[in-house]
């Protein structure tokens, strides 16, 4: 009789998802594999494992944090608060970016009991809270019914609520989809990849023929050095390197031939070349003449928001164009859907002004009602209004100012910056994961005082505490005092536990035991509205194109706000804004920034502008002949000239 397989119990000290026990190989591999330093043993009992771990000075989570599929790095979280000049929260050896911390790390201390965790804040499911209107469901049904969309609407017509509808829709029906977007930011917003790296194009400025040849070559090679590698071994050689065995094609082929939908975000930064040389490429390489190659494209975005950055090459010689100057955009999306109600703006006062301005059609008493908001507006609470800026040095020197001035004790956070893997299955470079991480909202280093204006930059509690809450920081705090205190503890994101659920558990994630051990002083913040909550750290994570993690940050989810930069506010919303029309150089900017706004009432515009609120000509000419827009006709220029001199004046 065959001997049973006796049961393995799979130790690591030292993996992706921190010290943990591991019932299969298999589960331990995708932990420690490529993992820098990557500590782990089998033993044949849990009692050996355990022994293990603790004997290295490791500690194992709590059971209900124990099975997670998540890499929350959680060995990794210093991120202690510490005063300026004394980084206790970074590990020795300097840069924090790949070092483990030490057993000679861990907290010597006895760890006290846990502590009560029922006031724990947790993340509330946007999905279930929000019920799509009716043209929202409308543009979910054709994606349901497999059809190419593009969608598009004014700011704060809910694209972005739709879109995550979209996103779990196909992820919930097992369909093979592209989450990715014109940028790195509105990538990370939707938790996908630029569409530049999925399509595995680079900047795509070659011409289109040449790009698909790259895509092809590579594979090529590829398939011919596999080949040779099983020749050399003496394996088989049926016919698996013919052109549709997908086992031996690079990830970049395998991702075009395998995806059923692709959605691109933000649009209206895609280049119409691109566009074209992106459709091309896919018909080539799925070996299919329809548009896009048979894929279903969903694209969403708002051409009156932010246009593509010109290509800066040539001496400027190559001309900018929208996504829908493709010579393939008819064929791919056909007429597009616009959202009309917009939910961020109640005032239809304020809506019908911010839509004149989106089409850069104000009329007199627009532009007077747009000027009278330049008063200051002043707030008993002491949160005061954003100030949005286009460029990020500006939103740096605007915030170090306010914050020199307090005179209370600066605290930094050193962000726990971790790298994944690129889509190859590679192990980042430190380089390039400094990269990737710049495009999140959250800093490397984070310095706060007493009285900082703060912004928070996760969602905690749905339709209260947000990202793009405002708050200020009235105090610091370690995690077990604010416990015992009563107060709340925001928890963004935790990992749910995997199996059923257990009977009387709360629905609501603990603190991480690793938080309510830290002897880490996390800034207590009193949010506009929202009570007071202390600000443990978050993980922030950027995907590669095949939706793995290639960069975490584990960070406190706050930023500086006295000033914030128009990109970064692109898809936010703001209670309390002020824009400096002055400093605005780029078409859209100025639309962007104002929509921000929820009301006219708390919105502070200086500078206003008439020239800076001009929309792009083709776009309107796009919108007038394509939507149902009523979009008034062009105005003779000497008419927009009269208008200008009036207001110069
Ligand atoms: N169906 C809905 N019911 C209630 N509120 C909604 C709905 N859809 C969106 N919202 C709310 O409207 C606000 C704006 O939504 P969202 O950010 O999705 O708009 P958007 O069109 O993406 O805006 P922008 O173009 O400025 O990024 C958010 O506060 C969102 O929660």
């Amino acid at each position: 009789m065959p001997k049973a397989a006796r049961k393995k119990y799979y130790a690591v000290r030292r993996g992706r998802e921190g010290p943990r026990i591991y019932d299969t190989w298999d589960e331990c591999k995708a932990n420690v594999t490529r993992f820098p330093d990557a500590a782990h043993k089998s033993f044949n009992a849990r009692a050996a494992a355990e022994a293990w771990i603790k004997d290295g000075g490791y500690t194992l989570p709590p059971p209900s944090e124990h099975i997670s599929s998540r890499s929350n790095a959680s060995s990794m979280c210093g991120g202690d608060a510490a005063a300026v000049n004394s980084m206790s929260s970074i590990p020795a050896g300097g840069s924090n970016s790949t070092a483990q911390p030490k057993p000679s790390e861990q907290p010597t201390q006895a760890a006290p009991p846990a502590p009560q965790t029922s006031a724990t804040l947790t993340t509330g499911a946007l999905s279930t809270s929000i019920r799509l209107s009716p043209e929202q469901q409308q543009v979910l049904n054709k994606v349901k019914a497999g059809e190419s969309v593009f969608f598009t609407g004014s700011a704060g017509t809910g694209k972005s609520v739709l879109l995550r509808e979209i996103i779990r829709f196909c992820r919930e029906s097992g369909r093979q989809v592209a989450i990715t977007a014109s940028t790195g930011i509105a990538a990370v917003n939707i938790g996908g990849s630029t569409v530049h790296s999925w399509a595995g194009i680079g900047l795509g400025k070659e011409e289109k023929e040449k790009l698909a040849g790259k895509i092809l070559g590579q594979d090529k090679l590829k398939r011919a050095k596999d080949k040779q590698r099983r020749e050399d071994q003496g394996l088989p050689l049926e016919d698996e390197y013919d052109y549709d065995d997908s086992a031996e094609q690079t990830r970049v082929v395998q991702r075009w031939r395998n995806v059923h939908t692709l959605i691109i975000d933000e649009i209206s930064m895609i280049d119409g070349k691109l566009f074209d040389k992106l459709e091309y490429v896919a018909r080539i390489l799925r070996r299919n003449p329809k548009p896009f190659g048979g894929i279903q494209v969903i694209l969403s975005g708002d051409f009156c928001q932010l246009p593509p950055v010109p290509d800066k090459g040539n001496n400027g010689a190559i001309p900018m164009t929208f996504a829908f100057d493709a010579e393939s955009w008819d064929a791919c999306v056909g007429k597009p859907i616009c959202l009309k109600k917009v939910f961020r703006q109640k005032d239809q006062v304020f809506v019908d002004m911010l839509n004149a301005m989106r089409f850069g059609q104000l009329s007199p008493e627009m532009i007077k009602a747009f000027r009278a908001l330049s008063r200051e507006v002043t707030y008993s609470d002491g949160i005061e209004p954003t100030e949005l800026y286009p460029r990020r040095d500006q939103v740096s020197t605007a915030n170090s100012r306010r914050l020199q001035e307090l005179q209370t004790q600066p605290r930094q956070y050193k962000a726990s910056d971790m790298p994944g893997y690129d889509d190859n299955g590679y192990p980042l470079q430190i380089d390039k994961m400094k990269r990737l991480l710049e495009r999140l909202v959250a800093e490397e280093t984070l310095v706060l005082k007493e009285g900082a204006q703060v912004m928070l930059i996760k969602n905690l509690v749905q339709g209260q505490l947000v990202n793009g809450s405002m708050g200020k920081v009235v105090g610091f705090l370690r995690t077990r005092d604010a416990v015992q205190r009563g107060l709340k503890i925001g928890v963004a994101d935790a990992p749910k536990p995997a199996g059923p659920a257990r009977r009387g558990a709360p629905d609501a994630p603990a603190v991480p035991e690793r938080v309510l051990r830290s002897d880490g002083l996390w800034p207590l913040v009193r949010f506009d509205g929202g009570g007071e909550v202390l600000c443990v750290p978050s993980t922030f994570e950027v995907n590669n194109a095949d939706g793995g993690v290639e960069a975490t940050r584990e960070q406190v989810p706050l930023i500086l706000a006295w000033a914030l930069s128009i990109h970064k506010s692109q898809g936010q919303t703001l209670e309390r804004v002020r824009v400096d029309l002055g400093r605005v150089f780029e078409k859209g900017q100025a639309y962007v920034a104002l929509s921000r706004a929820t009301s006219m009432k708390t919105l502070e515009v200086k500078g206003f502008d008439l020239a800076k609120v001009m929309a792009h000509e083709r776009v309107l000419e796009w919108t007038r002949a394509n939507t149902s827009l009523s979009v008034p006709p062009p105005r003779p220029r000497d008419d927009i000239d009269e208008v200008l001199e009036f207001w110069e004046d």
